[in-house]
């Protein structure tokens, strides 16, 4: 599902000058896997979903989401391929303010195949707990409830990858729990591949395989240069 080969991530610094953030020589997710990715802060675990996602372009290297090469895409072919294959779930949430809950989770679909499906979407919302609250906007749920929108949205446009990041460190310890059930029982009964970004070894501790940014990244956070 996922393969990364060499690949090398450089951000051009502030003050002039380049700084190589990531230097991955071999990474592999199959079909409908779940990885816990844990790191130190300032690691690259967010540069390298980023990359994933096709929202930033690599330096050099090789990923393979799905058999599409993603390094020889353009930016709109990255675009592209992102809304057709990947759902992300942020640590915000990234839900549009003037847009009700039923809306935000359209809008997933409109970023896919482009056909909106008001049955799915509802019936998204209903799988979340959120059925009665479908026209609320963000504003008027709990932060919880937010989370869990963003959640309907991205599963939304079916996609094959999942990317979270960090998605239950800004929702209350108890919301946390039923936020982390959803994506993991989501992702199983959908067969999508989940990798998902935490600081938490309690988080970390629901998956079979965890991976350390560390034993995969040959730039230690604290030396990037
Ligand atoms: N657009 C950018 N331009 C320059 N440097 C960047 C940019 N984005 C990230 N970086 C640098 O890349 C490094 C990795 O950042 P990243 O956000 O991927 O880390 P992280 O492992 O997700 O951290 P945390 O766990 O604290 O969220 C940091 O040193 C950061 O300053």
């Amino acid at each position: 599902m996922l393969t990364i080969a060499n690949l090398i991530k450089k951000f051009q610094q502030p003050g002039g000058g380049e700084l190589t953030v990531l230097d991955v020589p071999q990474f592999e997710i199959a079909n409908a896997e779940q990885v816990a990715l844990i790191g130190e802060s300032g690691g690259g675990k967010t540069t390298l979903l980023h990359l994933i996602a096709g929202m930033l372009s690599a330096t050099s290297g090789s990923i393979r989401v799905d058999n599409i090469e993603l390094t020889r895409l353009s930016e709109q072919g990255r675009d592209r391929f992102r809304a057709s294959a990947i759902g992300y779930v942020f640590q915000t949430f990234n839900l549009l303010p003037a847009f009700s809950a039923i809306e935000n989770v359209k809008l997933g679909m409109t970023f896919g195949s482009g056909r909106v499906d008001p049955a799915r979407a509802m019936d998204l919302l209903d799988r979340v707990g959120l059925a009665d609250r479908a026209h609320y906007r963000p504003k008027q749920l709990s932060v919880g409830q937010q989370q869990r929108v963003a959640i309907a949205r991205a599963l939304a446009g079916r996609p094959k990858l999942l990317l979270a990041d960090e998605p239950t460190a800004n929702v209350d310890p108890a919301s946390a729990d039923s936020v982390l059930d959803l994506i993991i029982d989501s992702c199983r009964n959908e067969s999508i591949a989940l990798l998902m970004v935490t600081h938490s070894m309690e988080v970390a501790g629901r998956f079979s395989r965890i991976e350390r940014l560390e034993d995969i990244n040959r730039i230690p956070a604290l030396k990037q240069v």
